[in-house]
C-alpha cells in the first residue's frame, strides 16, 4: 500500500502505551497529578509560543487565544488537580435487603489506551482539554489534532515530546488516512471531536473493536430571542457569541428565532453592537485585529456558497456580506426572508453568517426546533421564568443557557456535549474523567454467608415461598 505515514512508528507507539496502561491501572492520585502539572508548567512557561501557533494557523486575536485555547486548559487542569482524589477514591453504594450481608462499591479504572482526535477550530483546547481528562483518569493517550492547523499541530507535538514519554502521551500528525490507520488500532476508547459526518465513521470504526466512544459533535444551535427581553443585553452576547474566533465555534449561535414584534429592533441592536465591538474606529471590520478569519479557502467558498444560496432562493443580507478571498476574510453576516429551502436552513453554518427567523408563539418555535436534530446548545433570552422553563423542558439539546450563550463551555462543574446528532458521552471536569473511567461493580459477600445459597437448586417447597416472597416484597 502507497502510504505517506509510517504505520509501523504508530504500531510500536501502540504497543508501548497498550503495556504501560496495565501498569497505570494502580497509578497513585500523587502520580497523575504530577503529569498534569508538568503540563501546566510547560503551558505556563510558553504562552508566547502556544499564541503565536494559533495566531499562524487562522490569525485568532491574542485575547480570544489567552481566554478560549489556554485559560479553559488551565482551568481544566487546576480542576482536575484538586478534586482528582475524590474522583478517583471508591464509592460505597447502599445494600438493599435481599443482599444484607454483602459490601459494594465502585472503582474507577483506568480504560487503558485511548485516542484522542482533535478539530481545527478550536486546535489547542479540544486536543489538550480531552487529555486533561485522560491523564486525570490514568489512561495512555495518542492524540491526532487537526491537519487544517498545522502550526498549532507541530507545537502539540513539540510539547507533548518534552513533556512526556511516548508510552504515555504521543502525537501522530496527519490527514484523514493517519485518523483512519489510528482508528484500525484496538484503543480501549476513543475521545473524537468533530463533524457528525466524520462521527458516524469514528463510530463505526470503534464497532470493530467495541472501543467505546465519546463524540463531541456539531450541529444547529438555536438561540431563541422572546419579546419580554432587555434587547441591547441580548444583542451584544448573540454578537459575541457568535462572531467569536469568527464563528467558527461549535456552540456558537447557528441561526436565531426572534418573535416577530421585536425583529427589527433586534437587528439594530446587533448591528450596532457588531460596530460597536468590530469597528469602533469605522476604519471597516476587515482593519480590525479582533477578528478572526476563516480558517482555509474551501471552508471560506463552502460559506459564500450558503450565502450566494439563500441570496438566489430569495433571501436578504440585512448586516455585511463583504469578503475578501484573498485574505479568507468573512465579514460578520445577518440574514432575512430565510425559507427551509435554503442551504444555509439545513447544514450547520460553523462561520460568521447569522439567519434570523420570526415566530408568533413560543409553541411554533418549539416545534420548530423539535423538528430538526438535536443542537448541542440552545439559547434563551427571555425575561420570563415561564418562558424559559416551557423550551428547557420541550426541547432536547446537549446544553443550555438562559440569558446568555457559549459560556457553559467555562464551567467545568457541568458536563460538555451533544446528545445523539450532536454528540454521545460528555467531557470536562468529573465528567471527563468519568468518559475515561471503567466504573469497575464490585461486590463483596462474606465467606459463608450468601442469602442466594436459598435459591440454589434442587428446588423445593422452600425456594419456591423464598422466590414468592422476593416478587412479594421487592
Ligand atoms: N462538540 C464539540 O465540542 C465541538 C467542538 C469543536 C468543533 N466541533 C464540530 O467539529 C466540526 C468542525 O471541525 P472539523 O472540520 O475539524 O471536523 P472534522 O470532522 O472534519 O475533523 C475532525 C478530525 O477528524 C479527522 N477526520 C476527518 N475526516 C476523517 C475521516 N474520514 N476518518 C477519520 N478521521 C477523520 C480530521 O483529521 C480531524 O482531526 C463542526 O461540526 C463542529 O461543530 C464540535
Amino acid at each position: 500500500m502507497n502510504q505517506n505515514f509510517n504505520s509501523i512508528a504508530i504500531d510500536s507507539t501502540f504497543n508501548s502505551q497498550k503495556s504501560k496502561s496495565i501498569s497505570l491501572r494502580n497509578s497513585t492520585t500523587a502520580e497523575r497529578v504530577r503529569q498534569l502539572e508538568k503540563l501546566q508548567d510547560w503551558i505556563k512557561s510558553h504562552l508566547e509560543d502556544i499564541r503565536k501557533a494559533i495566531y499562524a494557523d487562522f490569525k485568532k486575536p491574542y485575547p480570544e487565544i489567552d481566554a478560549s485555547e489556554i485559560f479553559v486548559v488551565t482551568s481544566e487542569i487546576k480542576h482536575a488537580i484538586k478534586n482528582l482524589a475524590s474522583w478517583m477514591s471508591p464509592k460505597k453504594v447502599s445494600t438493599p435487603t435481599p443482599m444484607l450481608g454483602s459490601k459494594a462499591h465502585i472503582q474507577y479504572e483506568p480504560k487503558g489506551t485511548t485516542l484522542i482526535i482533535a478539530p481545527w477550530n478550536y486546535p489547542f483546547n479540544l486536543a489538550i482539554g480531552p487529555l486533561v481528562s485522560a491523564l486525570a483518569a490514568g489512561c495512555t493517550a495518542i492524540v491526532k489534532p487537526s491537519e487544517l492547523t498545522p502550526h498549532t499541530s507541530a507545537l502539540i507535538r513539540r510539547m507533548i515530546e518534552e513533556i512526556y514519554e511516548p508510552e504515555l502521551v504521543a502525537v501522530v500528525e496527519g490527514e484523514v488516512e493517519v485518523a483512519q490507520y489510528l482508528l484500525s488500532k484496538p484503543f480501549d476508547h476513543i475521545f473524537f471531536t468533530g463533524s457528525p459526518a466524520v462521527g458516524k465513521i469514528i463510530m463505526k470504526a470503534a464497532a470493530e473493536n467495541l472501543a467505546s466512544v465519546t463524540l463531541e459533535l456539531g450541529g444547529k444551535s438555536p438561540a431563541i430571542v422572546d419579546s419580554d427581553v432587555d434587547i441591547q443585553d441580548a444583542a451584544s452576547k448573540i454578537v459575541w457569541g457568535k462572531y467569536v474566533n469568527c464563528g467558527q465555534t461549535c456552540i456558537a449561535p447557528d441561526y436565531i428565532l426572534v418573535q416577530e414584534n421585536i425583529k427589527n429592533e433586534l437587528i439594530e441592536a446587533i448591528h450596532s453592537k457588531i460596530n460597536e465591538m468590530y469597528d469602533p474606529k469605522i476604519k471597516g471590520i476587515d482593519e480590525s485585529k479582533d477578528y478572526a478569519r476563516i480558517v482555509n479557502d474551501k471552508h471560506l467558498k463552502r460559506l459564500k456558497h450558503l450565502l450566494d444560496d439563500a441570496n438566489r432562493k430569495g433571501a436578504k443580507i440585512a448586516v455585511g456580506g463583504k469578503i475578501i478571498e484573498t485574505e479568507n476574510y468573512f465579514e460578520p453576516t445577518v440574514m432575512i426572508d430565510l425559507t427551509e429551502e435554503m442551504d444555509v436552513m439545513q447544514e450547520e453554518i460553523f462561520g460568521p453568517i447569522l439567519p434570523i427567523i420570526t415566530y408568533s408563539s413560543i409553541e411554533e418555535a418549539i416545534n420548530y426546533i423539535n423538528e430538526k436534530s438535536k443542537p448541542l446548545a440552545l439559547y434563551i433570552f427571555s425575561n420570563s421564568k415561564n418562558v424559559s422553563e416551557t423550551i428547557l423542558t420541550q426541547t432536547s439539546s446537549g446544553g443550555a443557557v438562559v440569558n446568555d450563550c457559549v459560556v457553559h463551555f467555562l464551567q467545568n462543574e457541568l458536563p460538555f456535549g451533544g446528545v445523539n446528532n450532536s454528540g454521545i458521552g460528555k467531557a470536562h471536569g468529573h465528567f471527563g474523567f468519568l468518559s475515561f473511567s471503567n466504573e469497575k461493580a464490585i461486590l463483596e459477600q462474606r465467606v459463608g454467608l450468601t442469602p442466594s445459597k436459598s435459591l440454589y437448586p434442587p428446588y423445593n417447597f422452600i425456594t419456591k415461598k423464598i422466590s414468592q416472597a422476593l416478587l412479594k416484597w421487592f
